[in-house]
Order: C-alpha cells, then structure tokens, then sequence
C-alpha cells in the first residue's frame, strides 16, 4: 500500500561535470534518519539518492506486481525534464524486496529527493519533488565524514554455529531422501555497536574492499554484493549468476590453485548448474534470444571465490526490470532445486524470517530499465534501534556438501559486513 503520494510527481535531471561525482558514495550527505540514504556504486559508477519524495511498501505474494503498479502509476502522470536521458535518469525508485512472500517484512520502493549517477564519463543530478518543478539542484560538497560505530559485539541469531551445523546435516539428509537435489540455508549474526550505525561509514568501507560488488543501501538494508539478479538496460537483459564458493587464504599462488580445484570441483559445478539453469530457464520466457555460457570463470573476491557465469537475452516483452526481478527470485543460487521443496526446507530449518535478506535488491528508472541484484553479504539496520544490525550469510548445500566446511564458508561471507563495521 502507498504509504505517501500526494501530488504529481515532478523530476529534472541536469548533467553534472564528471568530476563532481567521481565519489558518489563521498556526496551521501548526514541523514536524520538513515533509512533516507540509497546507494547503487560498482567503482566509479551507479547511483546515490537522499530524501524521500515517495514511498511503497507490501508484503506477501502480490509484492512485486504491487510494487510495480505503485510506480506505473506514480510515474504515469510524472513530469520530467531529462536532458541526460540514460537508464537511471529521471525519477527513479530504489527498491529492498522481502525473500520470502510468507514474510512479514515490507518489501520497499523509495523515489528520493535527490539522485546523483554516473555513468562511464557521464554524470547527472536529478532533484524530484510532488507539485512544482524544482530549480536545478545544487551539490553540497564535502558532506561531513561518517563517524566509527565503536567498539561493536557480535552475537548469535537464529542458531548457534554449532545448531545451524546440525540443520546442514539434516538438509543433507533431505536431499539423500529425495526431497530436495540443492537447498540454501542462511544464518544470521547480530552485531551491536556502541555508538549508532552510520549506513555511509560501512558503504565506504565496502566499497574500499570489495571493487566488483555493488554497494548497495536501500531503506536500511545495506551491504556489498557480488550477484547481479538482473540488469535491464534497454532491451538488453543480463544476469551474473554465482552458486560454488571456495574460500580465499591469502596467498595468492596457492588461492589461484584453490580456484582451478573450484573450476574443476563437480560438487561445486553441479550446485553452480542448478543455479544457470534456474535463471536462463526464467529470463528465456521474457526473451527472443538468450546466450548462456557452457562453463563458469571464477569470480575472485578479497573473502571467498565464486564460479560465475553471466546469462544475456533480448526481452520482447516489455517487461520492466522489477518484474524480470520478479520471474528470477528466488533462483537456485539462494534458494534451491526444486524451488518449492527447496523453500519448505528453509522455512522448516532456517528458524528465522529472512527479512530482505537474498531478497533483489537495486532501483528502476520510468521506462522500466534498472538493476536488482541480490541482497547478499549485508544487513538489515534495526529501524527501532540505530546501534544494531542483523548479519545474514548462507551457502548451497547438495550432496557431497560437508557441514563443517559448510559453517567455514558462512563465517567467510560474513566476512565484509563484519570488517566494515569493526575498525580493522
Ligand atoms: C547465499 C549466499 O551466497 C550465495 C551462495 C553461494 C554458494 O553457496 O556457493 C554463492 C554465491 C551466492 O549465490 C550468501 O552470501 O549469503
């Protein structure tokens, strides 16, 4: 349900001198309340947003198709004056959507008052508002540097390592008996800090360390992922589809050793398989035309390697970016094959709500285009308490998976969220 729409929505986009926005996330301005902060940054590029002109939320099955209704018809009656005009300019909606559509947590679109972007050398700021067109914005620069959370304590979610160890085994059980081929299971980990948690001190942070992720912040929800649900960007829709993890030690020759035994692991292949399939399977039903590499490379982060392997297909039928979204969640990749056994067995041994957890995670522009990754390697700020946020890591498990390695490999995901808000 809208919970504030009043007034057409009025957007201009101006061009900016490249070089004021060579560091988005350094425009991030202090926000009152933090869930007023957006970010979209791969490197040099993507989107920043702050204040919030509109907002969306829903829950349960509908939540995407809501959602996408909700900004049909807010953008319809739009006034917009673009004198970019790339995917991203405009008015645009960042968007944090629930896992699960049993959950309670509210899937959210937010359109901010203000959206910085950039793109290759160009860059653009869009000021919206409800009712009259906006004078050009402004940038105001430096914006104050984020402050340290301080000293922080970690605690344990839903299971213990030691519990979620034995619902690993107890998914390998399923799947011995039939009922599922690859399952994901997820943990959580509750990190309280001192002091409050600034969005921006840990987007910095991530970005610093992990180049090849999208960092993204969406209404609380924050982190630096490496999966890209789906891009769309003019008829062109693309996917990088991760499943098959190896975990970094930190010497180089041996790590490139560990990633030729990941490109030649047929556990890993066959989990990285189920994965492919899932999305090349949903995307071809939007697309002419498809192309999907027959082997993964192995996408190398600081923490853990992946195989990775990018789908691409021409989409004709007008669907919009949030709806691709929509056909894709949940892939193999966070959920598991058959989707729907895959799903009973997290309700039944996950013992927690996801929330936005590998929920897609991204922003959409007016015609549709945008880019949903999934929310991994991140955390839900808690909206009642600033000092506190909830860790989420999971890993696919399917026959030949070892529980032990299985916890080792979590701990490695929590990894970026943990650095980012410790001060080493
Ligand atoms: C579920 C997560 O990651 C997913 C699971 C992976 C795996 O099991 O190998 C790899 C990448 C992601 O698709 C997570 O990071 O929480």
């Amino acid at each position: 349900m809208p919970t504030s729409q009043s007034g057409r929505l009025v957007a201009r986009t101006i061009a900016l001198p490249p070089a004021t926005a060579d560091d988005l996330l350094a425009l991030l301005p202090q926000a009152a309340d933090h869930r007023d902060l957006c970010s979209w940054v791969r490197r040099s590029e993507g989107l920043v947003g702050w204040g919030r002109v509109a907002d969306f939320d829903a829950t349960g099955t509908d939540r995407f198709s809501a959602a996408t209704a909700w900004w049909r018809t807010l953008t319809a009656g739009a006034v917009v004056r673009d004198d970019v005009r790339l995917p991203g300019t405009g008015p645009i909606a960042f968007g944090a959507m629930a896992y699960a559509a049993a959950s309670p947590t509210r899937s959210t679109l937010v359109v901010p008052a203000v959206v910085v972007g950039r793109r290759g050398d160009v860059a653009w700021l869009t000021t919206v508002t409800q009712g009259t067109l906006p004078a050009p914005g402004t940038l105001q620069q430096p914006a104050p540097e984020p402050a340290s959370p301080g000293e922080i304590a970690f605690a344990d979610g839903a299971r213990t390592a030691a519990e979620w160890e034995l619902a690993v085994g107890e998914a390998l059980d399923r799947i011995a008996g039939g009922a599922v081929d690859k399952v994901v299971l997820a943990r959580s980990l509750i990190a309280r800090a001192a002091r409050d948690i600034d969005p921006r001190w840990l987007l910095r942070r991530l970005a610093a360390r992990y180049e090849s992720t999208w960092v993204f912040a969406v209404a609380g929800m924050v982190g630096a992922t490496p999966e890209m649900l789906v891009r769309l960007d003019r008829g062109l829709a693309t996917s990088r589809v991760l499943a098959g993890t190896i975990r970094r030690t930190g010497d180089d020759a041996h790590d490139l050793a560990l990633a030729g035994s990941l490109a030649r692991s047929s556990k890993d292949l066959e989990e990285h398989e189920y994965a492919v399939r899932s999305v090349a399977d949903a995307l071809g039903r939007h697309c002419s035309s498809m192309s999907v590499p027959e082997s993964p490379f192995v996408l190398h982060l600081p923490n853990v390697m992946h195989l990775a392997t990018d789908v691409a297909g021409a989409v004709d039928d007008g669907a919009t970016s949030l709806e691709l979204a929509a056909s894709l969640h949940p892939s193999a990749a966070v959920c598991g094959t058959p989707t729907a056994a895959a799903d009973r067995v997290i309700a039944e041994l996950e013992g927690m709500d996801r929330g936005r957890y590998a929920g897609p995670v991204g922003w959409m522009d007016v015609t549709g285009d945008g880019e949903w990754g999934i929310a991994l390697r991140s955390g839900e700020l808690d909206p009642a308490d600033g000092r506190q946020i909830t860790l989420y890591a999971g890993c696919g498990i399917v026959a030949g998976s070892d529980p032990a390695d299985e916890v080792a490999e979590s701990d490695a995901k929590f990894i970026p969220m943990r650095d980012a808000l410790t001060d080493r």
